[in-house]
């Protein structure tokens, strides 16, 4: 544990039941930041090259997997390589459970198949009023993500993309509001979709399907706080262990942080603590 906390933290402790927990633990992981390091271009993100083997010898030592993204979940599954860790699970009984656009989609080895609902009523007229908005704001020509079920609007490639960021999220919030739907602010973007749905009942979903006895759950932004949450309070009504690790990346510490029960170096720290897990799980 030396990348984490001091020995003998809460943390340590907390890692140390998970550890104790085994075949029973969940292993929940959002994809940009935790498991894909941060780039310029969302199109061009892609998996650590090291997570797929990671992720399958951690798979012989826990209960199930899931990836819970916001991005669409047929594209996770492509940016991630995931079916063909969804099939080294399987081999092994285990399974692997997508859930994309903040557990709107799902996908699952052993459906391969995305189940999701149609596009929003409103997406499509927010659409037609967005570029006025923006230039109004001096965020003409911003990188819009399409994603079916959302919109992201980036604000990576402006000279003062936080900035920007901060200053169009009044607007956005309005925009968004008068055409029935919310926004989900991100690293340097802003996604809007329908309201009704975040990361923290995908993983009630999960709790339900899987009654896992353990989770570890990674993270690296706001769309995760909602996953923390539930899982911190699944912990408490349930008396199971929980950890929580913040993927931290960039200069700046997120508010997910304070929610965090250990934080370790982006997507290689996170790989490199599901290592530590699987071989001291090994020896339990
Ligand atoms: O829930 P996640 O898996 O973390 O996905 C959240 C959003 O991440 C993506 O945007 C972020 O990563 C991009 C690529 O590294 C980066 O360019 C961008 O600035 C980040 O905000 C993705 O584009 C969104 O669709 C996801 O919802």
């Amino acid at each position: 544990m030396a990348e984490l906390q001091p020995e003998g933290t809460a943390g340590d402790q907390k890692y140390a039941a998970v550890v104790a927990a085994g075949a029973e633990t969940l292993v929940g992981l959002d994809f940009d930041g935790t498991l894909s390091p941060i780039v310029e271009d969302p199109a061009a993100a892609r998996i650590h090259e090291d997570a797929a083997s990671v992720l399958i010898a951690l798979a012989s030592r826990v209960k199930a997997l899931a990836i819970v993204t916001g991005r669409p979940a047929g594209q996770v599954v492509e940016l991630g390589g995931l079916a063909a860790i969804a099939d080294a699970l399987a081999e092994m009984g285990k399974e692997l459970y997508v859930f994309g656009q903040y557990g709107n989609e799902r996908w699952s080895g052993s459906d391969r198949v995305v189940v999701g609902p149609p596009p929003p009523e409103g997406l499509a007229t927010f659409e037609s009023a967005l570029p006025e908005v923006l230039s109004a704001h001096g965020a003409q020509g911003a990188y819009i993500e399409e994603k079916g079920l959302a919109v992201g609007v980036h604000t990576r490639r402006f000279p003062d993309p936080d900035g920007l960021a901060e200053r169009l999220l009044a607007p956005l919030t309005s925009l968004a509001a008068e055409h029935g739907l919310m926004i989900e602010p991100g690293k340097q973007v802003i996604e809007v979709r329908a309201p009704g749905m975040h990361k923290g009942r995908a993983i009630s979903t999960l709790v339900d399907e899987v009654s896992p006895g353990a989770i570890l759950f990674g993270g690296d932004d706001l769309g995760d706080i909602e996953a923390f949450e539930a899982i911190k309070a699944w912990g408490k009504t349930t008396g199971s262990p929980t950890l929580l690790v913040y993927s931290h990346a960039g200069p700046d510490r997120g508010p997910l942080a304070d929610l965090a029960d250990v934080e370790v170096d982006g997507p290689e720290g996170v790989l490199g603590l599901l290592r530590e897990l699987t071989r001291d799980a090994a020896a339990v």
